[in-house]
């Protein structure tokens, strides 16, 4: 029996991985995946013509930047509806707006103009069927500095030289936007309490923990419906 029978996963979830940079979202995407035979969906980082620019200058390329995100993120979200679920999706979109945006327009690096354009282009995309709500979003979450740790040593030069006053703002901001999330079902995990790369078979506890929030959530979506 393999862990997605084992721990009653339907095969038809939508499961999504939030966190910070550097957290941890791609490894647990690959792992989830992996132990579950789901498909994966991976944010577009390579080939991304925009990501570079971006991090050379906030305010000239913020708005392109999100603009690509989103339209690559609109794409995956149709596939993922189209096959019917059975995926692990490397980052939600709700961190595009809850996060990115919403941080580059308030600290004066994407203009107010720019900021609405992308919330009206956002809210019309959501508002689409090709986006239902995924049955949990999985947040990863640990301390600034093993994060910070964790950027270096995956090494992509933009985000290594980018300061760190950046990445502790993003932090603080996403303690806050989780701690005021609904939109789906959570499971917060501790990037301490497991490791993925020394320990494969630690992903069987966290397996068996997101069976039991996706059962809870489903059981709460049949009583909607009647
Ligand atoms: N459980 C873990 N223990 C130690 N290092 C990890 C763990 N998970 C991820 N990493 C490392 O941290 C870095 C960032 O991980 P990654 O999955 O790319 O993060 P994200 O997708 O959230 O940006 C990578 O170098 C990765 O190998
Ligand atoms: N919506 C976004 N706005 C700005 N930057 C973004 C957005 N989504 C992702 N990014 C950046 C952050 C990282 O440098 C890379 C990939 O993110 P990761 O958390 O490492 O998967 O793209």
């Amino acid at each position: 029996m393999n862990l997605r029978e084992k721990y009653n996963i339907p095969n038809d979830s939508i499961i999504t991985i939030a966190g910070t940079v550097g957290v941890g979202k791609s490894t647990m995407t690959t792992a989830l995946a992996k132990a579950l035979n789901f498909k994966t969906s991976f944010e577009k980082v390579d080939n991304n013509p925009y990501l570079e620019k971006f991090y050379d200058d906030f305010e000239r390329w913020s708005f392109h930047l999100q603009i690509y995100f989103l339209a690559e993120r609109f794409k995956e979200q149709k596939k993922i509806f189209e096959y019917g679920g059975g995926f692990i999706q490397d980052r939600s979109i709700y961190e595009d707006t809850g996060i990115f945006a919403k941080m580059h327009y308030e600290k004066g690096t994407m203009t107010k103009d720019d900021y609405e354009t992308y919330r009206n282009l956002f809210d019309a995309m959501v508002m689409t069927p090709y986006f239902p709500h995924p049955d949990l979003l999985i947040y990863l979450e640990g301390s600034l500095d093993d994060i910070l740790k964790r950027i270096q040593i995956r090494g992509r030069d933009m985000e290594k030289t980018t300061p760190v006053s950046y990445w502790e703002e993003m932090h603080q901001r996403y303690e806050d936007w989780i701690n005021s999330f609904n939109s789906c079902p959570i499971l917060r995990i501790d990037i301490a309490d497991y490791d993925l790369i020394k320990e494969e078979q630690s992903i069987e506890p966290i397996i068996s923990k997101m069976s039991h929030s996706i059962q809870q959530s489903r059981r709460w979506k049949t009583k909607q419906s009647f």
